[in-house]
């Protein structure tokens, strides 16, 4: 009998191979359909102008698609995913949307079912991303909650406007992925796209795909937290979105299941400005890394655990150290490496950059970076340490406190020269 060999859809294993698809989330109304009012509860810090956000983005994408990246869409593979699965799929997809947020059951629930449940697969996708206000149907609520506490709320669904920063959702680990319990609510409901896609899209159901970890969990990991070193090492940040139980979850499925022996917990502040790790710290060469002065304590000291494989199975070793760059050398086996400091170690400068994502770079082949131009300090730097960067337009993207990293999911990168 003749045995085929499945190969995943998903093969990445670094962080700066040469990138050859990557998953995007065009901004759509999403991101314009709240108040000032909710943006801290959906992580915003300013209201973006939709048509401008959107030709940044078609820039950055178009700059992917320049450079030899296949660019896939997360709202257009949602749909796809749904309509390969049929009437089942949908139903349970609706009922799980509806249910997390918020209405498992009763009329909301039943009007909203019927309301979404009239729109083509397509409709139905955007409309859920976009936020459901209560002015779109046609039905007035009566029960208590409605009536004595939310009357003067206007949506029924909250929009999502972070999707654009399909880092986070999920994070593709070798040939399979982590689709990730995000922290706030605002993003919770997120990661039930990639889950959907993964399960009945064409191009990923069924192909051998590895699952690292799935979305229901209660511990939280989010992707900008999980950078893939190499093909057996990761860094994971303790952030304000992932957590350390999160962090040991991963390593010991990673250690049982696949071909990573090495996992570098980085402790990094718990704050909005740098809420992931590649806030603060992305691999950009093979032995070139930003990293954001402020993360740094007295002497360029900051907590690090290396974890690896324990005696005995399931058990893990940890060994803490303080100095990043010694732990860098030994995890990759470098006799020496270059942390390139945002904003050039100036301290406002620094400041100001990584606010606008000057740390937050993307590699897209070795030494070759996607940056946002206004990071003007950064991307000069880059280049004196001998980095090709590429510069997107970046005004309104930047408003959601996400960079180039952040608003790309890499799916398949080549692998590394030895
Ligand atoms: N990897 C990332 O750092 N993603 C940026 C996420 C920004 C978004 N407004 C959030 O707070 O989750």
């Amino acid at each position: 009998m003749e045995v085929t060999q499945m190969t995943s859809p998903i093969h990445n294993y670094s962080e700066i191979g040469k990138l050859k698809t990557v998953l995007l989330k065009r901004p759509g109304r999403e991101i314009e359909n709240f108040t000032p009012e909710m943006m801290p509860r959906l992580l915003f810090d300013d209201i973006p102008y939709l048509p401008i956000a959107q030709k940044e983005h078609d820039y950055f994408a178009d700059t992917l698609r320049d450079n030899g990246v296949e660019v896939l869409y997360l709202e257009k593979l949602s749909a796809e995913a749904l309509d390969a699965g049929g009437e089942e799929v949908r139903d349970h997809f609706l009922e799980q949307m509806l249910t997390e947020s918020g209405y498992a059951s009763g009329t909301i629930h039943d009007a909203l079912k019927e309301y979404l449940g009239s729109m083509s697969n397509q409709d139905m996708v955007v409309k859920i991303m976009a936020g459901v206000r209560k002015n779109e149907l046609d039905f007035v609520p009566k029960d208590l909650v409605s009536c004595a506490e939310n009357q003067d709320y206007e949506f029924y669904m909250d929009p999502m406007p972070n999707l654009y920063f399909t880092r986070d959702p999920s994070a593709c680990i070798g040939d399979g992925l982590s689709i990730n319990h995000m922290t706030y609510p605002a993003r919770q409901r997120e990661s039930l796209f990639n889950e959907t896609i993964i399960k009945y899209h064409p191009r990923f159901a069924n192909q051998g795909v590895h699952v690292w970890r799935d979305r229901n969990h209660t511990t939280r990991i989010e992707g900008g937290d999980e950078l893939v070193l190499n093909d057996h090492v990761m860094a994971i940040g303790v952030s304000q979105r992932t957590s350390a139980d999160a962090i040991q979850d991963i390593a010991k499925n990673l250690f049982a299941h696949g071909q990573y022996d090495t996992v570098i917990a980085i402790k990094i502040p718990h704050n909005h400005a740098m809420m992931h790790l590649d806030t603060v710290f992305t691999m950009i060469n093979y032995d070139q890394f930003t990293v954001h002065p402020g993360i740094l304590g007295k002497g360029g000291q900051i907590d690090t655990w290396t974890i690896t494989p324990g005696q005995n199975k399931g058990e893990l070793n940890l060994q803490h150290d303080t100095d990043l760059k010694k732990v860098l050398k030994a995890a990759l086996h470098l006799d020496d490496l270059d942390l390139i400091p945002t904003g050039n170690g100036d301290p406002i400068i620094a400041g100001r950059e990584q606010w606008n994502d000057g740390s937050n770079t993307l590699a897209i082949a070795p030494g070759v970076v996607v940056t946002y131009n206004r990071n003007y300090v950064s991307n000069e730097l880059l280049r004196k340490h001998g980095l090709k960067v590429l510069e997107v337009i970046s005004s309104e993207l930047s408003r959601g406190r996400g960079g180039p990293r952040c608003m790309s999911c890499p799916i398949v990168r080549e692998d590394l020269k030895k």
